[in-house]
């Protein structure tokens, strides 16, 4: 099919209030897109695994971690033009607000890191962008256009609402036996030919983050490789990632739900201790993250795979208004000013697509 078809019949899918996911894996031309002639709800945790595509929030309750099954599907090619990527014309202020909200928590969660036995804790908030038109298929476009190497999403469910997203960060491949991930954290802007150095902020954070993976992976696998900490770049930003390989015990789908929920969250996207850094989150953060930072992708039973990502530089579409969910690791090495900072470039991900 060519893409514009593609485009087409997705645009049609939308209008028709039909449950769609289009998306596209890292360093991929193929866009795949599978949909729903029902808008039940279907919860992936009650059902059979088949192929079809999982969405899982940051934290479950209220959100349900919701499948979409791959019966109708279509898909294109789709050959991003190399123009290059506009600025984000939107004001700054509108990026801004909730400043000190925002300093606030993060000067807090600061305070019970150095005071308690809390490592780290991941501070998050919400930007609402105003906006009178609202064209999903032009956002889904510039989005696989604008990050190849990132995996690029578009998803619909007439009882949720829609979600788009350019994410960097793997959260599990799983194909048989084998498994791989990743420990993505620390950040600091990418700036042509300027030389990358990272902090012992950073370093210590990502190092968390990587033993946490590996000490959940201990429970299912019997040899963990990972790898040296590369710098990866993540559109205007660079991360610190860690590589890591595992072969399970047996055939990774027949425990898929367990061996995921063991994972996330990661302390990429939570903290660590997991569970304290959580609670502070969800007594502080004041808003509701939703399915941002919880995870999303593609399961293939065919195939006998499956590969989940961590849903971050994502936003949701709400009426007349684009909501955009941004966050940052804090231990107590952070500095408030640079995390506030940090939000406003992660921002530019998903402003740069607004237009
Ligand atoms: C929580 C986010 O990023 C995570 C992933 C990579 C680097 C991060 C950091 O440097 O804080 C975060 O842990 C986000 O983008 O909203």
């Amino acid at each position: 099919m060519h893409f514009s078809e593609f485009l087409k019949k997705v645009s049609e899918l939308y209008e028709e209030n039909k449950p769609l996911v289009v998306f596209r894996h890292p360093n991929q031309t193929i866009v795949q897109a599978f949909w729903q002639s029902s808008s039940s709800l279907v919860n992936f945790d009650e059902s059979d695994l088949n192929n079809g595509f999982v969405m899982a929030p940051f934290v479950k309750g209220e959100q349900k971690n919701v499948f979409i099954s791959a019966e109708q599907q279509f898909q294109a090619v789709f050959n991003p033009e190399k123009s290059p990527m506009t600025r984000s014309g939107i004001a700054r202020d509108l990026v801004e607000k909730g400043a000190e909200f925002h300093k606030n928590i993060v000067a807090k969660a600061i305070e019970v890191i150095k005071e308690s036995e809390v490592g780290k804790i991941v501070i998050s908030r919400k930007i609402d962008i105003p906006t009178e038109t609202i064209d999903i298929t032009i956002y889904l476009e510039r989005l696989l256009e604008a990050y190849p190497t990132a995996f690029c999403y578009l998803w619909h469910h007439p009882s949720i609402g829609t979600w788009l997203g350019a994410t960097p960060e793997t959260l599990v491949s799983i194909k048989d036996v084998n498994l791989s991930t990743m420990a993505l954290a620390g950040t600091q802007k990418f700036i042509e030919s300027s030389p990358v150095h990272w902090g012992n902020k950073e370093r210590e954070e990502q190092q968390v983050v990587t033993d946490t993976i590996i000490s959940a992976l201990e429970l299912w696998s019997e040899e963990i490789n990972a790898s040296e900490v590369t710098t990866a770049r993540a559109g205007n930003l660079l991360h610190l990632k860690t590589a890591i390989e595992a072969r399970l015990h047996r055939d990774g789908l027949l425990d898929f739900s367990a061996l995921v929920e063991s994972l996330h969250p990661t302390p990429a996207v939570c903290g660590f201790p997991t569970e304290k850094a959580k609670k502070f989150i969800l007594e502080n953060e004041a808003y509701d993250r939703k399915y941002y930072t919880g995870y999303l992708g593609p399961i293939d039973t065919t195939e006998n795979s499956a590969i989940m990502y961590v849903n971050l530089r994502c936003m949701e579409v709400l009426a007349n208004t684009i909501r955009l969910y941004v966050g940052g690791g804090i231990t107590k090495d952070s500095d408030v000013h640079a995390e506030w900072e940090e939000t406003i470039n992660k921002a530019q991900t998903m402003l740069k697509v607004l237009g």
